[in-house]
């Protein structure tokens, strides 16, 4: 019997073993709820941490010093009772997991402390983090910081919402039970219910005015927050996250919703909020029934949220602390996650395979005596109510120690204190434990300081059991969410074509149900060993199965490999030889392309160029017109100088002429009086001399010449008259001479000469005197150029001109007056009378400052033969008009080398001599 017993025995042990480890070898994974599983076996002690805030004047007395990372001396002033009566003071040391001194970053604290806790609620384990100390000490700026400086709660959210980036399920596909567990909706529900309660709501009604006032606080809040960038690694990509968070308080040992709405009455305004209960859910996990858990994105929403609660969070100012911490506040962070399906589209509509992690962040109040803040009335029964949850946690944790050091069973009495019934689960292994304890260095905090030494010390040998590590093999194929991802991308990429694509199902595999709770108690219980041999027998026909369809798979893989592998060679050719003309190609479009940039360059020249022109073209166009327009003007201004000019002659002309006529009545009726007065005293004296031969003549103007003389000169006057009407011409050029009329001039030598006649009657036929032909007047160097025109009639004069020195010529060149410096004329025409009359037109040779030679006319002498039986009656007085006609003509003989000088010329005299 006791034989068959012991191997029964021996056969239970074996069976227990072989279960033990199929469990570990398909990997049992815990249901869909807070986890439970719990390693008793493995212990840790709670963490205990300290940080020592820096004074507020670092010239103060400090009552703590870190000894090393890990070790910290407590000084008490020398004032102090528990300095002994030899003067000695009483120095505790207390060692810590870590110390953290006044130097310490927010950063390196959450590295610490918190960054593991992370590890773990992504990873499916619970965690439990509560900051202990005084007040002021420095509970809440290490839980939650400035946004400048994020203390532990934001950088936990910001390390959480980067690691499940990507991952995080759609809104509403997890939604809470409100029995501290979450169902599962598809896709398609949340869809719904998100169009339901987010995007309709906000289109039709307006905001409830205390979410406008909550939504205005945040964004102030939230101003210049340094997000920390930190992620946890080794995330499983196979799962679905969402994060849920809520918030409460204990207050005077009840506990309050700090994200519930309050309801709103339009008489009172918000109604009080109301204390919440703790309830055990099916698992016996510790809850807060009716707790608002909201789901959050990201860490700003869930920051949101905390500021939300913040401003209902019960905050006195007192004696120590401007913002004192009255309640306990709980942060709870929770991360639900549940496998994709099989095809890695959507979550697992299973509730089991659902999974929740918690880390609950703890701001403790300040554990302070009473007294010591000075308060009164209500902040005193608050301060009480701390201290006496506080006495509880204390009791329960040392109580717990008591019953693992003498492994005694002892009833903890959690129930005590809210604080402690909340958190039971904790110390009962449901997650790690972890504490800070704040310290604040004055001196005078010595006294508190030591109570806040003694309870963590009692803390940290509290040991908690392990939790083990979760894992959530539910035998589908790992890299799901991966493949489904590479397959719509891949589907994505397929070009639409008219024929339908073959959709293939991306390959799944599961080995069938989950692993049932069995628990074999001893070797005859039959059926739970049946039960287990069918759920084994099971799972070995579905490898089977699998395995096959794995190898026929594998072949079809193989063999439609061979077939890619060919096309993939083909393909590989002709993909070369399309390279090849499209390296050619492209070679082509290059070249192509140079000459195109050369043309371009060549034409941007050439435009440059034309616009140049075409620049130069108007500004010439314009140079153009503004000459034109001066030309014009001056043209308008000549015709304008001209008619001015011609007007001004008219009238002096007019004038003159008024003036001669005028004069010559006066002249004649002044000379016929006088002349009439002479003749009757001739008369009267003929009569009395009775002298026959006398002829008397009648008085008309003209006058008697005596006897007829070789030579007759006429006036100066005359030759001036006539001389100045001719004028200049450089010697050496071919400009012709011009002829000038000038009305003016002839009507004053008119005037001149009817002056002179005058003047020859008055003075009774005196001879003209010439200053030029004087005797004694040397002729000896002077050159004559004596030019006589060809065809010159020959007279056979007996007078000829004087000319010792002389140069004869036929036709005028320049190099002949460069020699000469008289000038001499012989010019022929005939007369009114048809008599051959013969001038010789005197002048003196003279250099130019030109470098030509001009000739100055000075004399003009007329030479006539006649027959004499064909003697005429001489007119005694030249027409004026006659030198005209003989000087235009004369002028048109010398051409070449005339140059007048008015001046000279007017002042010079001219002989006519007459033959
Ligand atoms: N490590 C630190 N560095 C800089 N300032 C600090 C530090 N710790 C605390 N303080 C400052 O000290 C003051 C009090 O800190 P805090 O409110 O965090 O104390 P507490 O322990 O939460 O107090 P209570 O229990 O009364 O709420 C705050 O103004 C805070 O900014």
């Amino acid at each position: 019997m006791a034989d068959s017993s012991s191997q029964r025995t021996h056969k239970d042990r074996e069976i227990k073993k072989i279960i033990d480890q199929i469990r570990r070898e398909y990997n049992f994974y815990r249901r869909g709820k807070t986890p439970k599983k719990k390693n008793a076996a493995q212990t840790d002690p709670v963490e205990v941490y300290c940080r020592i805030r820096p004074l507020e004047n670092p010239d103060n007395p400090t009552c703590i010093k870190a000894l090393s990372d890990s070790v910290v001396q407590l000084i008490p002033a020398l004032n102090n009772e528990r300095v002994t009566r030899n003067g000695q003071a009483k120095e505790y040391q207390y060692t810590f997991q870590y110390v953290f001194d006044e130097y310490s970053s927010q950063k390196k604290i959450f590295d610490y402390v918190a960054m593991p806790l992370m590890e773990d609620l992504i990873n499916g384990k619970n965690g439990l983090l509560f900051s202990y100390g005084i007040t002021s000490s420095g509970k809440t700026y290490t839980m939650t910081g400035m946004p400048q400086d994020q203390g532990i709660l934001p950088r936990c959210l910001d390390v959480l919402f980067n690691s499940i980036e990507g991952l995080q399920a759609k809104k509403y596909v997890f939604k809470p039970d409100r029995m501290n567990g979450y169902e599962v909706h598809s896709e398609v529900d949340a869809m719904i219910e998100r169009q339901k309660k987010d995007i309709l709501p906000g289109m039709t009604t307006p905001k409830t005015p205390s979410s406008a006032r909550h939504r205005d606080g945040y964004e102030m809040e939230d101003h210049g927050r340094v997000e920390d960038g930190d992620r946890v690694d080794g995330v499983d990509e196979d799962n679905n996250y969402t994060v849920f968070v809520s918030y409460t308080e204990i207050y005077n040992n009840y506990v309050y919703d700090l994200l519930e709405e309050l309801p709103w009455d339009p008489i009172v305004g918000y109604k009080p909020p109301q204390s919440k209960l703790l309830r055990t859910d099916c698992q016996d996990t510790m809850y807060v029934m009716n707790c608002v858990e909201v789901e959050c994105k990201s860490t700003q929403e869930a920051l949101n949220i905390l500021y939300r609660g913040q401003k209902r969070r019960k905050v006195a100012h007192t004696a120590l602390n401007a913002e004192s911490s009255r309640s306990h506040s709980i942060f709870n962070i929770r991360l639900v996650q549940a496998p994709l399906d099989p095809r890695g589209e959507e979550v697992l509509q299973d509730a089991d395979k659902v999974c929740i992690s918690q880390l609950s962040l703890v701001d403790l109040a300040g554990s302070e005596r009473c007294h010591r803040t000075g308060n009164m009335g209500d902040r005193l029964k608050e301060a009480g109510n701390i201290n006496q949850s506080l006495m509880v946690l204390k009791t329960c944790m040392k109580l717990l120690r008591e019953n693992q050091k003498n492994n005694e069973n002892k009833m903890v009495p959690y129930r005590d204190s809210k604080l402690t019934h909340l958190f039971k689960n904790y110390f009962d292994g449901d997650g790690k434990v972890r504490m800070i304890v704040c310290i604040n260095p004055r001196a005078e905090e010595y006294d508190e300081t030591i109570h806040v030494m003694k309870f963590a010390e009692l803390t940290q040998e509290v040991m908690v059991a392990r939790s083990e590590q979760v894992k959530f093999d539910i035998g589908l194929t790992p890299g799901r969410r991966r493949m489904n991802q590479q397959y719509q991308e891949a589907l994505a990429h397929i070009p639409l074509i008219d024929e339908e694509v073959p959709v293939i199902q991306p390959m799944s595999y599961s080995m069938g149900p989950s692993f049932p709770s069995l628990e074999v108690i001893h070797s005859r219980d039959d059926y739970t060993l049946n039960q287990l041999q069918n759920f084994l027998e099971d799972r070995y026909k579905r490898r089977e199965t699998l395995l096959m369809d794995y190898s026929r798979k594998q072949e079809q893989f193989r063999s439609q490999l061979v077939v890619f592998e060919k096309e993939y060679s083909a393909a590989k050719f002709k993909n070369t030889e399309l390279q090849a003309s499209l390296d050619k190609k492209e070679s082509y479009i290059q070249k192509l392309e140079s000459r195109l940039r050369s043309i371009d360059k060549k034409n941007e020249e050439m435009t440059k160029t034309l616009k140049v022109s075409e620049r130069d073209r108007r500004e010439l166009d314009a140079k153009l017109q503004d000459k034109n327009v001066k030309i014009r003007q001056e043209r308008s201004e000549k015709e304008r100088l001209k008619n001015d000019f011609r007007n001004r002659l008219e009238m002096n002309n007019q004038h003159w002429e008024k003036n001669l006529v005028k004069e010559k009545h006066k002249i004649e009726s002044e000379f016929g009086g006088q002349i009439w007065e002479k003749q009757k005293k001739l008369n009267l004296l003929r009569s009395i001399v009775n002298d026959k031969d006398a002829a008397v003549e009648e008085p008309r103007g003209g006058f008697r010449t005596p006897a007829p003389k070789p030579r007759t000169y006429t006036t100066p006057g005359k030759i001036m008259t006539a001389k100045s009407e001719t004028d200049i011409s450089s010697v050496g050029t071919n400009s012709t001479p011009r002829t000038r009329t000038a009305t003016g001039t002839v009507s004053s030598a008119r005037a001149a000469y009817q002056q002179r006649i005058a003047t020859s009657q008055a003075t009774r036929n005196t001879p003209v005197y010439n200053p030029r032909h004087r005797r004694s007047r040397s002729s000896n160097a002077e050159i004559w150029l004596d030019h006589k025109p060809a065809g010159n009639v020959e007279l056979d004069t007996v007078l000829q001109p004087k000319m010792k020195k002389k140069k004869s010529v036929t036709k005028l060149e320049v190099k002949d007056t460069k020699e000469a410096s008289k000038y001499c004329l012989t010019h022929q025409q005939m007369d009114s009378g048809g008599e051959l009359e013969t001038r010789l037109v005197k002048g003196d040779v003279m250099p130019t400052a030109g470098g030509g030679t001009a000739v100055v006319f000075t004399d003009v002498e007329s030479l006539k033969q006649k027959s004499p039986g064909t003697r005429k009656r001489r007119s005694s007085c030249p027409q004026p008009t006659d030198y005209e006609g003989d000087w235009t003509d004369t002028e048109d003989r010398c051409r070449v080398a005339i140059e007048g000088h008015g001046k000279k010329r007017s002042r010079g005299t001219e002989r006519e001599s007459r033959v």
